[in-house]
């Protein structure tokens, strides 16, 4: 046996080379950091006696506890399971099998009820309880009181069932895979457990890495890092062209860094940036970041991601299968956790299609709809930069204020836009999908694809910026000829979400669907105009 191995794997012939990724997570494990039985791994610094101890009784509880509710297992699994707080007995089960075995089955009958109640389901092997309520962080997994303080500052009550599962899952030092709808409080389920795990701003580096997708999410969960980690001295950062650019990332204190994937490469290519050291990775809006033109970038940052210790989280409302093939090569015994139903909206959205015949019905529509009611804030989708301009110039001078968001902008004024449509400067904001995922505009009444959106994700995460946080939202798609042959897989969406969908509709024979982005007419009510 190699000398600093541990001991669990003493009598046990074990092929280091075909294993080597496996062992080498064994090898310098880091996984107890003081909130629970993870501490059993950290034997180095325990009396052997206790170790010895802990270690039959790790043993016999990896024996017991196995509880697959979906019924498969995702990702490779391995027995080295860091059980939580609750899970472990003091009793000696060999003495009392019947009672420590009843009571298991109890705490597994309870979680099952708790699960089925938040329609949470998890597959992957020895799931750790869900969370009954905010109090059992402190209970089950020591806490600190300044995170429940902030908690209780931002009016979280309960936990939502992202948080209910996800949050243990992290907490217990395993990887997790999490789905869930739009607006559900995906960002406190991974934030909250890195923060717990981290414990203390520290000078040994980056331990922290949050990739989002684009620079507007990447800045909200900066803020939403830095609302939860009030009280404590963490230094988090957004990772900016600046920061690239003219930090001596040597010389930088920081704990958590958040980025979008193209910058933390062009950092980490620059030899700027170490990222030896994270703990934790989180990757949200996986399966936009899996998409082939972030894959190249998010390979890179795995990979700088060398500490084998680190825990690799993937975050998201839409899981395609590829997404989760991909998860496959790069997570390890990972929990899957999924809330509600695969791909499907958010319930508290009511969702209509509306037939506007052409592209200047949709712009009579739109204008006939502000006419009778705007009830602002309206989020307003189109297929690209162009056509977002095109909208801007029409509504510009109907007495509406407007804003305009995509990527040809410059970085602040895409700021200013996003800034001004939450304070309510502007009541309409017309956007590219540049805005359509992880953006959190807590008060939008009402989302409305002026352009059907080119893929059923799209869609999701379009329309899932409104219905947020167990609030109603509306969502509005407009549909001419040009998108008739994907409307079916629209429709499929709405009646998985309980909305109502004409039967015409629904008999619609199924498409594999490519990327919809048909060529459209100018969007003008000026006939010279189009003539152009
Ligand atoms: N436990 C909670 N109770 C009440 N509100 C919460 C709770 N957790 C988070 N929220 C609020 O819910 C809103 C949505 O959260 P968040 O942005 O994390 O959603 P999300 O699931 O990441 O959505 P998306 O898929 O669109 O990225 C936020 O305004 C957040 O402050």
């Amino acid at each position: 046996m190699e000398k600093g191995t541990s001991f669990l794997f003493a009598g046990i012939s074990f092929d280091k080379k075909k294993f080597a990724n496996d062992f080498a997570r064994f090898k310098d494990t880091k996984q107890g950091n003081g909130d629970g039985p993870t501490d059993d791994f950290n034997i180095g610094k325990r009396d052997p006696e206790d170790v010895a101890v802990s270690v039959r009784k790790r043993k016999r509880k990896i024996a017991y506890v196995s509880e697959v509710v979906e019924g498969f297992n995702v990702f490779k699994s391995s027995k080295s399971v860091s059980l939580p707080f609750e899970e472990q007995n003091d009793q000696d089960e060999e003495n009392q099998p019947s009672r420590k075995k009843k009571e298991l089955n109890k705490q597994i009958e309870q979680d099952a009820l708790l699960r089925k109640k938040h329609h949470i389901h998890v597959s992957g092997s020895n799931s750790p309880s869900p969370l009954q309520n905010f109090a059992e962080l402190s209970s089950r997994y020591g806490c600190d009181s300044y995170l429940l303080h902030n908690l209780a500052e931002l009016g979280f009550k309960e936990p939502t069932p992202i948080q209910r599962q996800a949050i243990p899952v992290l907490l217990s030092g395993r990887e997790c895979f999490a789905c869930a709808p739009t607006g559900s409080g995906k960002t406190l389920a991974f934030v909250c457990p890195m923060l717990m795990k981290l414990k203390h701003a520290s000078k040994d580096g980056i331990r922290a890495v949050i990739l989002c997708p684009t620079r507007e999410l990447a800045s909200q969960t900066t803020r939403e890092c830095k609302r939860m980690a009030k009280g404590n001295k963490f230094r988090i950062k957004l990772m900016t062209k600046e920061l690239v650019r003219n930090a001596d990332f040597s010389k930088l204190l920081c704990d958590i860094l958040i980025s979008t994937p193209l910058r933390l490469q062009l950092a980490i290519c620059k030899k700027k940036v170490d990222l030896s050291r994270v703990e934790h990775l989180v990757l949200d809006e996986s399966d936009k970041l899996f998409e082939l033109g972030m894959l190249k970038q998010i390979d890179y940052v795995v990979k700088a991601c060398s500490n084998t210790s680190v825990i690799r989280s993937l975050f998201s409302a839409t899981l395609p299968d590829f997404v989760e093939e991909l998860a496959r090569t790069i997570m390890h015994d990972a929990v899957r956790v999924v809330v509600g139903r695969k791909n499907t909206a958010s319930d508290t959205i009511n969702q209509k299609l509306v037939y506007a015949g052409s592209e200047e019905g949709k712009l009579l529509a739109l204008r006939q709809s502000f006419a009778e009611s705007l009830n602002p804030p309206v989020l307003i989708f189109v297929q690209n930069k162009k056509r977002a301009n095109e909208l801007y110039e029409e509504l510009k001078f109907d007495s509406i204020r407007v804003g305009v968001v995509h990527s040809d902008l410059a970085q602040k004024q895409r700021e200013n836009a996003v800034d001004d449509f939450r304070a309510g400067n502007t009541w309409v904001l017309i956007a590219t999908d540049v805005v359509a995922r992880g953006l959190d505009f807590k008060g939008v009444n009402c989302v409305i694809n002026f352009d059907f959106p080119d893929s059923a994700a799209a869609y999701i995460h379009r329309i899932g910026r409104s219905g947020r946080a167990g609030r109603t939202g509306e969502a509005i798609t407009f549909y001419t000829e040009d998108d008739v042959l994907v409307l079916r897989n629209i429709a499929n969406v709405m009646a998985a979400s309980g909305c109502e969908v004409p039967s015409w509709i629904m008999a619609l024979p199924k498409v594999k669907w490519r990327r919809h982005r048909p060529e459209r007419e100018s969007i003008s009510t000026n006939p010279e105009d189009q003539e152009e």
